[in-house]
């Protein structure tokens, strides 16, 4: 047993001890090698590390520390002579002032929820969640997209009643939308993911649940069967489980293992991230970071395609043991045998890959950029969705073609739907609601897109999802800025 007051000793990056639930460890040599960089550890020195931890990682990542550097348990009566870890940001919508945030009956479009957000989150996490890549452009499109495609209503049609529910991979759904996955939820809200569960299954919508969660697969599984009994099963929710490729074999059959163990539905494998894109924001945060902790020799981040050069959730740095930039179509054999279920593909971006994913024997796709947050200047998935339309149109019917990216209103759902897909995935509005009102906000969140879907549906006339159709929407501006191949020949092999 440590006392406290040896712990606090060890502060400086010639020795640095930190106490993560009254384990002491020595991380003076994983300093360099922390993903997250030192300056965040060296604010902990000789301090209580574990309300942070919490916040960006879940209790199994400890394991990957190196056994020796383990050192003891922390003497409970000592605890007040450690450290208080150096300017921590204690900003989170645990301790946030309420008084800051508008009544949740205020937020009435799903962008109402940004503004509360802010307010209440550190500013380390809202650079993690406002942040895309580059000078932005890509985020922009996915917004400024859905804006250049119209209805063509049709008036005088009894819609009296509507009917919203829609399948997903088998499974049904209250509402043709659901929540995209997002890692690291434990620093948008003290509840983390699980909040985000309690909300999504009130609501009888799915979710997709990140591999960078802070909660552990199983803990966030456990919280969708806890919600679902409170609700005597009556929500047809489900998780599903997004799959970032871990490089090393074992341990990336083992993630798959635990998932289908845990109860997951199916697998959406994250495709878009070979390498992580350049958060510009971020990146900015980590240098501010690193200065104000006096580490001037921060080692740059490491070169794109470099084997391990990949954050999963945050800001450029490398990261032991995640995907690797030499993943290819090839790899899809072995997941699907080791999996056994549903494999959707997100981050498909144009209509070459859609159709080699049927030929690799998926069931869906996933229309994504990450939310602008990956490649510079690229498509938004309303653009691919046309593309493949265009040019492999067999894909509908053999897929199940999700969309996300830029979604702010329900009646944007119901343009993807009339263009074919199956739903549309909902991040950065969901994250913001989380943020703000806790699984509340994920409600009333839900609630807003519902009700603008509804009133789209009946001033488009339609009373059922199976009605929406092409011809009921006037993609025209936006196929004009289609990509065309350069001569025939090129598209005879699309
Ligand atoms: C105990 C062993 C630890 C391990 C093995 C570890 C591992 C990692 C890894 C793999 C990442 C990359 C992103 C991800 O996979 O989520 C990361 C990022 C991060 N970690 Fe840790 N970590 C540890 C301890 C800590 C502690 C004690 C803190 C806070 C006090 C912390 C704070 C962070 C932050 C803030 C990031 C994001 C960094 C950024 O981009 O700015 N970590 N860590
Ligand atoms: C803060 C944040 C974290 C994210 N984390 C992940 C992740 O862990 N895995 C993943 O496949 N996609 C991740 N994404 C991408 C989302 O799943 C989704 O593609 C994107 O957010 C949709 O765009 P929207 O935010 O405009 O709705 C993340 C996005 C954000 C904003």
């Amino acid at each position: 047993m440590l006392d406290g007051a040896e712990v606090a000793k060890h502060n400086s990056k010639s020795s640095c001890w930190i106490v993560l639930d009254s384990q002491v460890y020595d991380i003076t040599s994983f300093l360099a090698e922390h993903p997250g960089g030192a300056a965040i550890l060296l604010k902990h020195g000789g301090a209580d590390a574990t309300t942070e931890f919490n916040k960006y990682h879940s209790p199994d990542y400890v394991n990957d520390l190196p056994k020796r550097s383990h050192l003891g348990i922390i003497n409970p009566a000592t605890l007040g002579q450690l450290n208080a870890p150096k300017s921590a940001e204690s900003k989170s919508s645990a301790s946030a002032d309420l008084n800051k945030i508008p009544h949740i009956s205020l937020c009435v479009s799903a962008t109402d929820f940004e503004a509360p957000a802010k307010a209440v989150l550190s500013h380390k996490a809202w650079v993690y969640a406002s942040s895309s890549a580059n000078t932005g452009l890509s985020l922009r499109k996915n917004i400024d997209d859905w804006s250049l495609i119209n209805f063509r209503p049709r008036v005088l049609r009894n819609v009296g009643d509507v009917d919203m529910r829609m399948s997903i991979l088998g499974h049904l759904s209250e509402l043709p939308f659901y929540l995209s996955p997002m890692g690291t939820m434990g620093m948008i809200h003290s509840g983390a993911e699980p909040e985000m569960v309690k909300g999504a299954v009130r609501k009888g919508i799915h979710m997709v649940v990140s591999t960078a969660s802070s909660k552990t697969t199983e803990q966030i599984m456990e919280s969708c069967i806890e919600e679902q009994k409170w609700l005597n099963n009556a929500s047809p929710t489900c998780l599903f489980f997004q799959y970032y490729i871990p490089v090393n074999r074992e341990r990336a059959i083992a993630l798959l293992k635990k998932a289908k163990a845990a109860g997951y539905k199916g697998i959406w494998i994250t495709v878009d991230t070979p390498v992580l894109g350049k958060r510009t924001a971020d990146r900015q945060l980590q240098a501010e970071e690193a200065l104000s902790v006096g580490l001037l020799d921060v080692p740059p981040a490491r070169e794109p395609g470099e084997e391990n050069a990949f954050a999963p959730a945050f800001g450029g740095r490398a990261v032991p043991g995640q995907l690797s930039p030499h993943t290819t179509w090839g790899d899809l054999k072995w997941i699907r045998e080791e999996w056994g279920g549903p494999i959707v593909l997100k981050g498909i971006q144009c209509a070459e890959d859609a159709k080699l994913a049927l030929e690799s024997g998926c069931q869906g796709i996933l229309l994504s950029n990450h939310g602008g947050r990956q490649i510079h200047s690229a498509p938004s998935a309303l653009m691919t969705l046309l593309e493949i339309r265009t040019y492999c149109p067999e894909v509908f019917g053999e897929l199940e073609i999700f969309l996300d990216g830029g979604v702010r209103d329900g009646a944007d759902v119901l343009k993807a739907l009339c263009l074919g897909a199956t739903a549309v995935g909902v991040g950065r509005p969901y994250l913001y609601a989380l943020a703000a009102y806790g699984a509340q906000g994920i409600g009333r969140c839900t609630d807003i897109l519902a009700e603008e879907l509804a009133t789209a549906m009946r001033l488009l006339g339609i009373t059922s999802l199976d009605q929406a159709r092409p011809d009921m929407v006037n993609a025209s501006r936006l196929i004009n800025e289609m990509w065309r191949p350069e001569s025939p020949a090129v598209r005879s092999h699309l």
